[in-house]
């Protein structure tokens, strides 16, 4: 097994296609005459360029599952066949997908004839196997399965890395093969390549995303169609945003996945989904997002995932809320179903992904972007990134992340109020950045409604300050508390 590391596999393994290899009989002791050195014979001939194409080798891929994005994974596979052999240097040839049922109705780019309920077969008779079944179990013992047959394997199943990544990571290094899943992190963005690779040199500081379509899609239609959260969600499932249970989406669990593994990649350190503070959508009303607007701001879900390093805390934070952003951050104009990545690195200061973070033909170009790495790897050797956590820096809990606060308060409209609510942050040590006030009438009462934003500070201070304004005197009421994120 160790032989494989950083280098080809032998290219004798792939001068004939891999489905006439004997059964049981691993692909790379098979023997035949080496692809390249065919391929160099020919090149003084003139028909040299359709020898080569001739000559590629073929590797198979298995399917586990057909749903939104194994479908799309299918069509585009079949339909580009010719452009992926020449990206990856192999002929992938689909050898069977894995679903349910094969009597259920299904889109007709997926061939009858490669359905089979036999999932075990097709994720241990394969060089690829692609797992779009979601999920953590079956997932896990077939992805466990394929890499120990010596499959390379690609996923997009978030919930899975995040509860199971160090286990999937060590079968990848005891196989020698690849484990990718560029799809488990906003959709068709980039963002594991950029965080696992373009980023291997320099040092993440933060990184604050829009990472669930189906929640954003379901907030951005509440706040610009007025429609009801129900209704969104519907839209956002025939959309193909939604997981098979949307639950995950709206409670903010898939999106506190997909914060994990952000963390564990940006921060070089395991981050499982325990480690994520989470809170959904469940409870924004419409109210909430007028509020957001009169404010100046968008209420958005976000995940968050900061390295935190002075006197008092040193460590990481992770979580995902709902947060007011200022209508001018690029995060309050990424609208419907897409996401939007920022990275802060030390070296490289900010940089922002942006695209479409869900739905089956953009989840499918991730998925493929990874087949065709892993098909280059087994044809001309190479490896995807192992498991990088050699920092094991420290989670922080909660109350020790940094985030700023919008309060918004009644108060009495005499002098000295403001003073007052001024005394409570000071005495906490929570500094002011902004204050609004209008002043209304209310039962005979003069009140004014102001709306505090504060500085950055930590959870535990900002809390404490407003336990300290609900015990003010001139305080009539705490109306509301949100984060505020992006200022
Ligand atoms: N839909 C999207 O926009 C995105 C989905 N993903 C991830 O991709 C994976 C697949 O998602 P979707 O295609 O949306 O889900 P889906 O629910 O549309 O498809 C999953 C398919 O797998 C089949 N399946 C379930 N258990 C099976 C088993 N034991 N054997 C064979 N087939 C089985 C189901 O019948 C279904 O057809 C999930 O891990 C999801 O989190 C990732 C990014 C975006
Ligand atoms: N359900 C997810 C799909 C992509 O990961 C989402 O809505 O973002
Ligand atoms: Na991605």
């Amino acid at each position: 097994m160790g032989e494989r590391r950083g280098r080809p596999l032998p290219l004798a393994a792939y001068a004939v296609p891999s489905h006439a290899r004997p059964p049981g009989e691993p692909a790379h002791i098979r023997k035949v005459v080496p692809v390249k050195q065919q391929v160099a014979q020919e090149t003084s001939q003139p028909t040299a360029p359709v020898a080569a194409r001739q000559q590629r080798p073929t590797l198979r891929v298995g399917v586990l599952g057909s749903g939104t994005v194994g479908t799309q994974v299918i069509r585009l596979l079949l339909e580009q066949a010719d452009d992926f052999a020449a990206r990856s240097g192999a002929r992938l040839e689909i050898t069977g997908v894995a679903v349910r049922d094969v009597d259920a109705p299904r889109d007709e780019a997926v061939p009858r004839d490669l359905l089979t309920d036999d999932a075990q077969a097709v994720a241990t008779s394969n060089d690829i196997v692609i797992e779009l079944i979601g999920g953590i179990e079956p997932a896990r013992t077939l992805i466990l399965a394929a890499f120990a047959s010596g499959a390379s394997v690609i996923t997009g199943n978030k919930a899975l890395i995040a509860a199971h990544g160090p286990e999937l990571y060590a079968a990848a290094a005891e196989a020698n093969t690849d484990f990718y899943y560029e799809a488990a992190v906003a959709g068709a963005i980039p963002v594991v390549y950029a965080l696992r690779e373009s980023m291997a040199g320099d040092r993440v500081t933060s990184v604050l995303g829009i990472v669930n379509g189906t929640t954003n899609y379901i907030l951005d239609e509440m706040s610009t169609k007025g429609l009801s959260f129900e209704e969104a969600l519907a839209a956002a499932q025939e959309l193909g945003y939604a997981e098979a249970d949307p639950t995950a989406d709206v409670d903010g669990l898939d999106a506190a996945a997909k914060a994990a593994i952000i963390a564990s990649l940006a921060f070089h350190t395991r981050v499982g989904m325990n480690d994520v503070e989470v809170e959904g959508i469940r409870s924004i009303t419409a109210d909430d997002i007028r509020e957001a607007h009169a404010s100046g701001c968008e209420l958005k879900l976000l995940a968050i995932a900061q390295r935190r390093e002075d006197e008092q805390a040193s460590g990481i934070s992770v979580r995902v809320h709902p947060a007011l952003v200022p209508a001018d951050h690029p995060l309050a104009s990424v609208h419907g179903g897409f996401n939007a990545v920022l990275v802060e690195a030390e070296a490289a200061g900010r940089l922002m992904f942006y695209g479409q973070g869900a739905g089956g033909t953009p989840t499918a170009s991730a998925v493929l972007s990874d087949v065709v790495a892993a098909a280059a790897h087994r044809v001309n050797g190479g490896q995807a990134p192992r498991e990088s956590n050699y920092a094991d820096l420290p989670i922080l809990p909660p109350e020790q992340a940094l985030t700023r606060y919008q309060i918004q308060l009644r108060v009495a409209d005499a002098p000295g109020s403001l003073a007052a609510v001024a005394q409570v942050f000071g005495d906490h040590d929570v500094s002011i950045n902004s204050v609004r006030q209008a002043s209304y009438v209310d039962v005979g009462d003069e009140l004014a409604l102001v709306t505090i934003v504060t500085h950055a500070a930590p959870v535990s201070r900002l809390e404490a300050a407003v336990d300290g304004l609900r015990a003010q005197e001139r305080v009539a009421e705490v109306v509301s508390t949100r984060r505020v994120e992006g200022l």
